[in-house]
């Protein structure tokens, strides 16, 4: 995996399993639990204070270690004077020796939150191990479905840190604070939603590469492979990108993928389209130029010829010549993106498509195309794509507004996605983006990183009347401030 090792522990994401254990490592490293409890205490409290201003307080306190982070909350907001009150879960818990706090302990049955109270919620968090039910369940529907303002510590109660799936009930945190690194399930499924603003907090817990069960992806991981173009390098050495057209309108897709590669910073383009749109498609296009499609032949020669990448899919239709000539790319293995048609082609036999793959090829579906072409899968859409890449033996980026990359190493969750994205043409322009990479030497995991990170980074700021069509010049925006100048 060529992404950038550093970064790579930086931005790694750890599963709530591996960051107990990370949590061990360290108390045998001879760090006491009860400095780490303090550390993540002081941490929380920095954030609540900058945050918010004095009110009344309420700590849901559970009985775990992140029940134990609360009440080192409670007992630092009482040193500053806070109006605190703290709610046990466990009523038999002993604080014999937190007197401070214990005298500002009420039943679970008081608890009424509203608006213009603050809640730190300290139930549960790595240790959540199953549905909430009785007396937890009802503190947190009722805060769930409150006006008052939670902070939760390291996840909200009840939502997986592993899938992002709500176990019951999760409150709808206005801030979450986490200690060490993310974990999946602040960006999958429910977290975003659930989380809030999510604070980082370092307590001098240990990384080790294997903690990681993902990585959270960032520019840092790829940018290093972005190639800047240097004065004297040929087109052609900065890699060719095939893009096979449709005929007519269906064209559209297919010359948003190519117009998307040309802004990747690859040497050139080719559109292959059918005769009979070749003129219209060469009225459009300035810097990709145009070819027409005979059938196969027509892609394998110019792949033959001038290597570099395919992207296949946007547009394409469904016709037999378009299948033929993809099925004849993929024996060739150059690096490939299957994408829409190319994808929607295969549905009724999949293994058809599956045994021609191979690891240079990225296969871009959104949940639709995933679920026709792998079926209903278990799990969250983190493991669902894993499954899916070993079932293909490709890279597979499952698109959405949190878009999740599987190959055959560490899978990637990318979180920089916006509303603005569902527009129609956005994932042609990021087939086409992907492949510019592609044709430019990036492997398949690091070119769809860096084609998912920048077409969402591009579509960032912008409303929702956005166009797919004014995508690739911001996409060249992105590019620029990302890639180093040469000198
Ligand atoms: N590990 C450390 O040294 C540090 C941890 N930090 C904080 O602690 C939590 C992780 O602590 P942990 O005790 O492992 O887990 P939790 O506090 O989240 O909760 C575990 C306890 O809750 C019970 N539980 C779990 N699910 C339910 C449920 N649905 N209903 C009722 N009770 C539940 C669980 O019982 P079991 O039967 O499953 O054992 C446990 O009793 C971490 O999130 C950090 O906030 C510190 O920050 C640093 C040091
Ligand atoms: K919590």
């Amino acid at each position: 995996m060529a992404f950038d090792e550093a970064a790579i522990r930086r931005h790694m994401l750890v599963t709530p399993g591996a960051m107990a254990a990370a949590d061990e490592r360290t108390i045998a490293g001879g760090t006491e639990r009860a400095v780490l409890i303090r550390r993540a205490a002081r941490a929380i409290t920095r954030v609540l204070r900058s945050r918010y201003a004095k009110q009344p307080t309420v700590i849901l306190c559970g009985p775990g270690h992140n029940g134990a982070d609360g009440i080192s909350v409670a007992e630092m907001l009482i040193e500053a004077g806070w109006p605190v009150e703290v709610v046990l879960l466990d009523e038999n818990q002993d604080l014999s020796d937190r007197l401070g706090v214990l005298s500002r302990v009420r039943p679970s049955g008081t608890f009424s939150p509203r608006a213009g109270m603050l809640v730190i919620d300290a139930l549960f968090g790595a240790g959540l191990s199953r549905l909430l039910e009785g007396e937890a369940l009802m503190l947190i529907e009722r805060l769930e479905l409150s006006q008052a303002t939670c902070l939760a510590i390291d996840l909200p109660s009840g939502l997986d840190g592993q899938t992002g799936e709500i176990r019951g009930a999760a409150p709808y945190a206005d801030a979450t604070v986490t200690f060490h690194r993310l974990k999946p399930g602040h960006l999958l499924g429910h977290g975003p939603e659930r989380c809030g603003k999510v604070f980082l907090a370092d307590i001098g817990i240990e990384a080790e590469e294997d903690d990681a069960g993902a990585l959270h992806n960032h520019p840092d991981l790829w940018r290093h492979l972005l190639r800047p173009s240097k004065r004297d390098t040929h087109k052609y050495e900065k890699g060719h990108v095939t893009a096979l057209g449709g005929p007519g309108l269906k064209g559209g897709a297919g010359r948003l993928a190519a117009r998307a590669a040309a802004v990747s910073g690859a040497g050139a383009v080719t559109y292959l389209t059918p005769l009979s749109s070749a003129e219209f498609a060469a009225a459009s296009f300035d810097a990709v130029m145009v070819a027409p499609f005979h059938g196969p032949d027509s892609v394998t020669d110019l792949t033959y010829k001038r290597g570099g990448a395919c992207v296949f899919g946007p547009g394409m239709g469904h016709g037999d010549a378009a299948k033929e000539a993809l099925l004849a790319v993929l024996e060739t293995e150059i690096p490939c993106v299957l994408d829409a048609d190319a994808l929607t082609l295969f549905e009724k036999k999949p293994g058809e498509l599956f045994e021609k793959l191979h690891p240079n090829c990225v296969l871009t579906p959104h949940e639709g195309e995933f679920s026709r072409l792998f079926g209903e899968m278990e799990g969250s859409k983190l493991e669902r794509a894993c499954k899916a890449a070993k079932k293909a033996g490709a890279v597979v980026l499952l698109k959405g507004s949190t878009t999740v990359i599987a190959g055959d190493g560490l899978p990637l969750v990318n979180s920089n996605g916006s509303a603005a994205l569902a527009t129609a043409g956005a994932g042609d322009v990021l087939a086409g983006l992907i492949a510019g990479f592609l044709a430019q030497g990036m492997a398949a995991a690091e070119a769809a990183a860096a084609g998912a990170y920048i077409h969402a980074d591009a579509a960032s700021g912008q409303g929702p009347g956005l166009e797919a069509e004014a995508l690739p010049p911001l996409i060249a925006s992105v590019l620029k401030n990302l890639v180093a100048p040469t000198h």
